[in-house]
C-alpha cells in the first residue's frame, strides 16, 4: 500500500446478517487505493458491491452489515477501528459524499440554505452569517442561478439537476479531501447529466480534490476519469488506468462493460 493514497482498502470483506449468528457474505477481499489527487472510477453493474463499499469508507453501512475481514485506511487512519464519534469528524471534514437520489437525501423540512449554512457550521466552526454567506457562495460555485433567492427555498422546489447541484454544494462546503460521487447523474436528463460531469471535473481541477466516482457506465468513465476499478458479485476484477482498461481490458466482464456503454454510441 503506497503512503500517497488517500483511501486504501485492504482485503475488505463482510455480508448482512440477516439471521442471527449467519452472514450472507457480499464483499469478498476487496482491495483497492485511491490516489491523492487521482479521479478513480468504481464501475460495474447494479449489485456489484459499488455503493456497499462506498458507505463502508463513510462509516454508514446498513446497520446489518457485519466486516469479516479487513481494512479501510484513509488518510492513513483505520477507520474499521475508529469510534462513532470520530467518524463523525471523519465525514464531512474527510470524505464527503453525494448520492444519486440528491432530493431523498436532503432534508424537506429546511430550506436549502439552511442545511448548507448548518453543514459549514458543523464543520468548520464559523458564525452562522459567516456560514450563511458560504452557503451562497457554494451554491453560486456550483452554478446554481440566483443563489440568494434559491437559498430560501426547500428541496421540493429543486428540479432533480439542481437539487444534485445543491447536494454537492452540501459535500463541498465541508472542504473534504476525498468526495465520493455515488451515480451522481443517473435519472437525470442527458443534458442535465452532462452539466453535472461537467461541474464535477471543472471543480475538481480548481480544486485538485480527490474524486472517487461510482457508476455502472464506462463512458461517464472516460470523460472524467484517471483509474478504473472494476466490480462484479463484491469482488474487484480489474484496476487500472482509464486508457488500458477501455483500450485493453485484461477481463471479460470489462469488455462486456464497455459494450454496453454509451461508448458504444460515439465510436
Ligand atoms: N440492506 C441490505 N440487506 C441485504 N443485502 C443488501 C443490503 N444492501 C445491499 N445489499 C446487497 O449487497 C449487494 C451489493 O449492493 P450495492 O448496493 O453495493 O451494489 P451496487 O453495485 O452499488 O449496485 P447499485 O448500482 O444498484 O446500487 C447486492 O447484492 C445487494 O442486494
Amino acid at each position: 500500500m503506497s503512503a500517497d493514497s488517500i483511501l486504501e482498502v485492504d482485503g475488505f470483506s463482510g455480508g448482512f446478517e440477516n439471521r442471527p449468528g449467519v452472514i450472507d457474505a457480499v464483499l469478498e477481499h476487496v482491495s483497492f487505493a485511491v490516489p491523492t489527487g487521482s479521479s478513480t472510477a468504481i464501475v460495474g453493474e447494479s449489485g456489484s458491491g459499488k455503493s456497499l463499499t462506498a458507505l463502508a469508507v463513510m462509516g454508514l453501512a446498513p446497520s446489518r452489515f457485519r466486516r469479516t475481514a479487513g481494512s479501510i485506511r484513509l488518510g492513513g487512519r483505520d477507520l474499521t477501528s475508529t469510534s462513532e464519534h470520530e467518524l463523525r469528524r471523519v465525514r464531512g471534514r474527510e470524505v464527503g459524499m453525494v448520492f444519486q437520489d440528491a432530493r431523498s437525501a436532503l432534508n424537506p423540512v429546511f430550506t436549502v440554505g439552511h442545511q448548507l449554512a448548518d453543514v459549514c457550521r458543523a464543520h468548520r466552526g464559523v458564525s452562522r452569517r459567516e456560514a450563511l454567506r458560504e452557503a451562497e457562495h457554494m451554491l453560486d460555485r456550483v452554478r446554481v442561478p440566483e443563489a440568494a433567492r434559491r437559498m430560501q427555498q426547500y428541496p421540493h422546489e429543486f428540479s432533480g439537476g439542481m437539487a444534485q447541484r445543491a447536494m454537492l454544494a452540501m459535500a463541498l462546503i465541508s472542504r473534504p479531501r476525498l468526495l465520493i460521487l455515488d451515480e451522481p447523474t443517473t435519472g437525470l436528463d442527458v443534458t442535465i447529466q452532462a452539466d453535472v460531469l461537467d461541474l464535477i471535473i471543472d471543480i475538481k481541477a480548481e480544486t485538485g480534490m480527490t474524486t472517487c466516482l461510482i457508476t455502472h457506465d464506462l463512458g461517464v468513465v472516460a470523460e472524467t476519469c484517471d483509474r478504473v476499478v472494476v466490480m462484479r458479485g463484491g469482488e474487484v476484477r480489474e484496476i487500472g488506468s482509464c486508457e488500458q482498461i477501455i483500450s485493453a481490458p485484461t477481463d471479460p466482464y470489462t469488455r462486456q462493460l464497455i459494450d454496453d456503454s454509451r461508448m458504444v454510441e460515439t465510436r
